[in-house]
């Protein structure tokens, strides 16, 4: 790069003489005679200087959105520069406070080799035109990539090298992408400085398919599923169908429904956004935060039950007495105020909305996602919500079973077998519990708990579980033998007064006493 540095500084100077003349024929020569010059100054300039320049710039167009081919050659370069570059930058790694990430300094030069061509990137800067105080990075200060390479080679370069590196950069991008985890800001916060609508940190989640307990079988049906989608895309095309799959997670709580969420998404390498509906509005903020969603990415709602009701209107989640307790505070406050606020909080999000969100026209936008719900009570769902097409998989998450009690025992004990299987098998068979519950008993209490004493606590806890269980049947058919018996007995009465009824019209209607109407005069 030296000799390219001296070419340079001679070009330099080279250049502005001829600038300078340029000058002087602008200033004293009739237009015409300029445009002479300059065309045959450039004929000049190319017939010496033999080298072409590239630049990609970090914002192209829309001046918000950084340019995808930027990004992804400084990865395909900080990958490189960390072994060529004199001057790195170093910055911290998100979310490994420990480590760096290194990259080419600005104004530094490194040479790169493609099919025995020598080329040379350079990053750069343009500093802003004014230069007033601020803490943030100016919004004028741009910053772009240069490539230079010898003429001769333009048609290799710009053809295949600039694919090889575009191709590598996202490849290296994928490998060292970590998983985000966003959630939506309230749409008051979506504009102004730095106004986003999804924030987000790292999704450092060590739920796995592995450390999963449900049944095998179903769980190794998922992760084909998730697998045949991951490499459908041609699939997809080809039946002319959005490339996205719907999950519906559902099972009473401590199943294993958000640990489920949490194993796709590192199966899958995918990004979370949940969306959190009691922030959204409307249905036209619901197309904008699905829109800003990134591809290979799970779109979740939780308890989608408790999110929307039947008619699409929001439910209201405060219990009655609450919200009167709150009014009653507010009653106390600015009237304005708290007009202000409850038109705030009323949200217009309905059905049709979130259906259009997942299967309307612009959920086909940007590529391959993954939309989960979860729900504790499936059969309060519209079936409109849940039928296939919209929710692809209705995935059942259950009470812990044997099978899901050995991963656990794995997981958290690190035993395979044990003396007390058999006895937890038999128990697991007549009684509920949830892997949940499973867990915090498998737990070590202390460093040096032996795993005997947690299966024995798992047992106790099975056994209460049972006998809970049982007094609740009891308690159940109790209940239904009292409610009986009071139906039996006011049908009695109901049929009684009836026959009273009846033998005072008889008795009415034919003169005879009532002892002298029999019973089956009555009918
Ligand atoms: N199937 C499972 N496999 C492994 N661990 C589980 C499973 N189910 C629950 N757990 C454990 O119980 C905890 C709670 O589970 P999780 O949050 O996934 O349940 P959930 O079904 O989402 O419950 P909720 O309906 O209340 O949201 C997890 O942190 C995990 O440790
Ligand atoms: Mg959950």
């Amino acid at each position: 790069m030296r000799e390219m540095g001296e070419l340079w500084s001679e070009l330099g100077s080279f250049m502005a003489t001829i600038m300078f003349v340029y000058a002087m024929y602008e200033q004293f020569f009739p237009y015409q005679l300029g445009v002479y010059a300059r065309k045959y100054t450039q004929k000049f300039t190319r017939l010496v200087y033999p080298y072409i320049q590239i630049s990609f710039h970090e914002f192209s167009g829309e001046r918000l959105k950084r340019s995808e081919a930027y990004t992804a050659i400084r990865t395909y370069l900080s990958a490189n520069s960390s072994e060529r570059a004199q001057r790195l930058k170093a910055e911290v790694d998100q979310g490994r406070q420990d480590s760096v990430v290194l990259s080419m300094d600005d104004n530094e030069e490194i040479t790169d080799e493609f099919h025995g061509v020598k080329l040379w990137w350079s990053a750069n800067y343009t500093l802003p035109r004014t230069h007033s105080f601020s803490f943030y990075p100016s919004s004028e200060e741009k910053r772009f990539l240069t490539l230079t390479f010898h003429r001769r080679h333009r048609h290799l370069i710009t053809t295949s090298y600039i694919q090889h590196v575009l191709k590598k950069g996202r490849a290296i991008a994928v490998d060292n992408r970590k998983l985000k985890l966003y959630t939506n800001n309230s749409s008051i916060d979506w504009h102004g400085w730095k106004g986003t609508k999804w924030s987000h940190v790292n999704f450092e989640h060590p739920s796995r398919f592995e450390t999963l307990a449900m049944n095998p079988k179903k769980k190794e049906e998922i992760v084909k599923d998730l697998e045949r989608f991951k490499t459908g895309e041609k699939y997809y095309a080809k039946v002319g169908k959005a490339w996205k799959r719907g999950y519906l997670l559902y099972g009473p709580p401590g199943t294993g429904k958000s640990s489920m969420i949490a194993a796709m998404a590192n199966y899958m390498n995918y990004d979370v956004y949940d969306l959190e509906l009691t922030a959204v509005k409307e249905n036209t903020e619901l197309r904008k935060l699905l829109i800003e969603t990134s591809s290979k990415s799970i779109i979740v709602i939780e308890d989608i039950d408790c999110s929307l009701d039947l008619t699409g209107q929001r439910r209201k989640k405060k219990k009655k007495k609450e919200k009167d307790e709150d009014d009653e505070e507010k009653q106390k406050n600015n009237p304005v105020k708290i007009a202000e606020e409850e038109e705030k909080k009323e949200s217009k999000v309905t059905l049709s909305g979130l259906l259009n969100f997942i299967d309307g026209i612009w959920s086909a936008c940007g590529g391959e996602r993954i939309i989960v719900f979860t729900t504790n009570f499936v059969e309060k769902l519209d079936p409109a919500l849940v039928r296939r097409g919209r929710m692809d998989k209705h995935v059942e998450m259950s009470y812990c079973g044997y099978e899901a009690f050995k991963v656990l025992a794995k997981n958290y004990l690190e035993v395979e077998s044990h003396s007390l299987f058999p006895t937890i098998e038999k128990l697991m068979g007549e009684t509920n519990i949830s892997p949940a519950d499973v867990a915090e008993n498998l737990m070590p209490k202390s460093a040096d708990e032996d795993p005997e004493i947690c299966l024995k606590s798992l047992i106790e806890s099975l056994e209460e579980a049972k006998k809970k269980a049982k007094k609740e049947a009891e308690k159940k058919a109790k209940k239904k033998a009292e409610e009986k018996a009071e139906k039996k007995a006011k049908e009695d009465m109901e049929d009684n007064e009836k026959k009273e009824l009846a033998k005072d019209e008889k008795v009415e209607a034919t003169g005879k006493s009532g002892e002298e109407v029999k019973e089956n005069d009555i009918h």
